[in-house]
């Protein structure tokens, strides 16, 4: 029987900061065309294990492997330096909940877009502006403000040129960090149609980190719940939000209720 293989296969996640340990021995593994949400308090280390399958800092433990064309082998943390960046710019896009994270805000959105095609090494100016437009159209931003400075538009259009940002080149992975925390309700809710749809199309391996679990429930297919820096639950998004097993997990869950 032929197994297929997960697109993401991370193990034993840790990463410390001084006197605190932020994530301790988590695994991580996610399929193509699979979203998994990660769910749990604040602090409990959510955005750390982003940071480090976005290869944005290095774990002191831990395996981070990608089933990319020449690279499934290599586990990317003890990578040389050069190739990582390469599979951050070509493979992984991010969505940070805060845009002054993601987006560079002297530039156009059109530019911020662009910039990820330059990084690959794109320089004609057609073909940059082509890509760009359909990037941010995939987005449902509205192009006739594409040539505005981020800092001019609203949290959800900021959210959206991020997400044209993180798909301009067909990434195999996507990240988002509380994508729409912080948008109004109405908003938030057509960002995650976006959202959705997109991951539909594209079938793209998803990690979608929120404190929201009506965010989790529209988006993921598995979720795994964290505290205190460690995986305290997983399953599936339905079972985990039906039927919790965890004392922590039933308080997150009725709470919201
Ligand atoms: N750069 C840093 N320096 C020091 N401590 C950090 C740093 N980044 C994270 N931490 C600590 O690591 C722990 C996990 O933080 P992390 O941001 O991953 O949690 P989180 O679950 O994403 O929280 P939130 O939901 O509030 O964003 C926290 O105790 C945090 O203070």
């Amino acid at each position: 029987m032929v197994r297929e293989v997960p697109l993401l296969q991370a193990r034993g996640l840790c990463r410390r900061y001084g006197a605190i340990t932020a994530i301790d021995g988590v695994d991580v593994s996610v399929y193509r065309g699979e979203v998994l949400g990660i769910v749990g308090e604040s602090g409990s280390g959510k955005s750390t294990v982003l940071r480090l399958l976005n290869l944005e800092e290095p774990a002191d433990a831990g395996t981070y492997y990608l089933d990319l064309p020449g690279y499934a082998d290599q586990n990317l943390f003890t990578m040389d330096r050069y190739y990582r960046r390469q599979i951050q710019i070509r493979h992984i896009g991010i969505v940070y909940q805060n845009p002054y994270l993601g987006l560079r805000m002297r530039h156009t959105s059109s530019g911020n877009v662009a910039e990820r095609l330059i990084m690959a090494g794109e320089r004609n100016f057609a073909t940059l502006r082509q890509a760009a437009r359909g990037a941010l159209s995939a987005s449902e931003f509205p192009l006739e403000r594409m040539d505005d400075l981020p800092i001019r538009l609203s949290g959800g259009m900021q959210q959206r040129v991020q997400l044209a940002r993180a798909l301009a080149l067909r990434p195999m992975l996507l990240l988002l960090d509380e994508p729409t925390t912080g948008l109004d309700v109405s908003v938030q809710a057509l960002v995650l149609d976006t959202l959705a749809r997109i991951q539909r199309e594209l079938q793209i391996a998803t990690v979608i980190v929120s404190h929201d679990l009506g965010v989790i429930r529209a988006l993921a297919d598995r979720v795994m719940v964290m505290r205190h820096g460690r995986v305290i639950e997983h399953g599936l998004t339905d079972q985990i939000l039906e039927d919790p097993q965890e004392a922590y997990t039933q308080q997150l869950v009725y709470a919201k209720l």
